[in-house]
């Protein structure tokens, strides 16, 4: 199977930004921009709180909806979550698992990420499932290691069948939100990794079909560069996603590619 087979995605992770007519607005933008194009698939990643009107302003667009977080069960005694099935009712497709910063702040380990992501799975949500190296483990020459148990951990039990939903977003903790970024060439040496287990977890047919995304200060200046590359599928976008113009001008630069 070819790059080309891969759909783009260009998700956007708003974090902990935006009150829901705020975020209203954003979404507005970013439907006006690029809702009509169908050559890559762009979804938003609100918060919680404006899930809602996110939800109703990209309805009917070809942006779709995601969330950051979710609980792995369906419901229950769990004071201030939110599972699969309530993000579904809001008419969530995808949900963002695992990011470094649920894992460093919130104690996030590789078998909640695994629960969580077997949860969404089962409930028909893509999950964006994030691995990543600090940079004292990069320094250490660790970042094979971290990967192959980040990657092994997140998805002990997920099969084939999954391949077309999953998702995975290889984010190196250094360049999230520092402004500095994995060259090409870097990324791209990760990526492959990062399908070459693939295949040994779920085969190899269905390894090229799972999405890579590349996510650390992805921007319109480096973003071309980094889409080019064979295993990078799209991005997971911090800070650039926060204002339309420059989101749509990293789904443009994956809309060029695409054709
Ligand atoms: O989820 C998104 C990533 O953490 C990247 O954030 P950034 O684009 O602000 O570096």
């Amino acid at each position: 199977m070819s790059k080309s087979a891969r759909k783009y995605l260009i998700a956007g992770n708003w974090k902990m930004n935006l009150n829901s007519a705020e975020g209203a607005e954003l979404a507005k933008d970013v439907v006006s921009l690029v809702g009509a194009q169908t050559d890559v698939a762009v979804c938003v990643c609100p918060t919680f709180t404006v899930l809602e009107s996110v939800s109703k302003v990209v309805s009917g667009s070809n942006v779709q909806l995601g969330a950051q977080n979710m609980h792995f069960e369906a419901s229950g005694a769990y004071t201030g979550e939110i599972s699969a099935e309530m993000l579904r009712h809001l008419f969530a497709n995808f949900v963002i698992l695992g990011h470094s910063e649920r894992r460093e702040d919130f104690g996030e380990t590789d078998a909640i990420v695994n629960k969580k992501t077997l949860a969404a799975l089962a409930a028909n949500l893509k999950p964006i499932v994030c691995i990543g190296e600090t940079l004292e483990e990069r320094e250490a020459g660790k970042v094979k290691e971290v990967i192959k148990t980040q990657l092994e951990g997140a998805l002990v039990g997920v099969t084939a069948a999954a391949a077309d939903a999953l998702v995975i977003a290889y984010e190196p903790v250094w360049a999230i939100g520092t402004g500095k970024t994995a060259t090409p060439e870097m990324a791209e040496e990760v990526h492959a990794e990062i399908r070459c287990l693939l295949a040994g977890l779920i085969g190899a047919e269905a390894a090229e079909k799972v999405r890579i995304l590349y996510g650390g200060s992805m921007k319109p200046e480096n973003a071309d560069e980094l889409l080019a590359q064979k295993n990078i599928d799209g991005g997971l976008i911090g800070g650039a996603a926060l204002k339309a113009s420059s989101f749509a001008a990293l789904v443009e630069s994956a809309q060029k590619l695409s054709k």
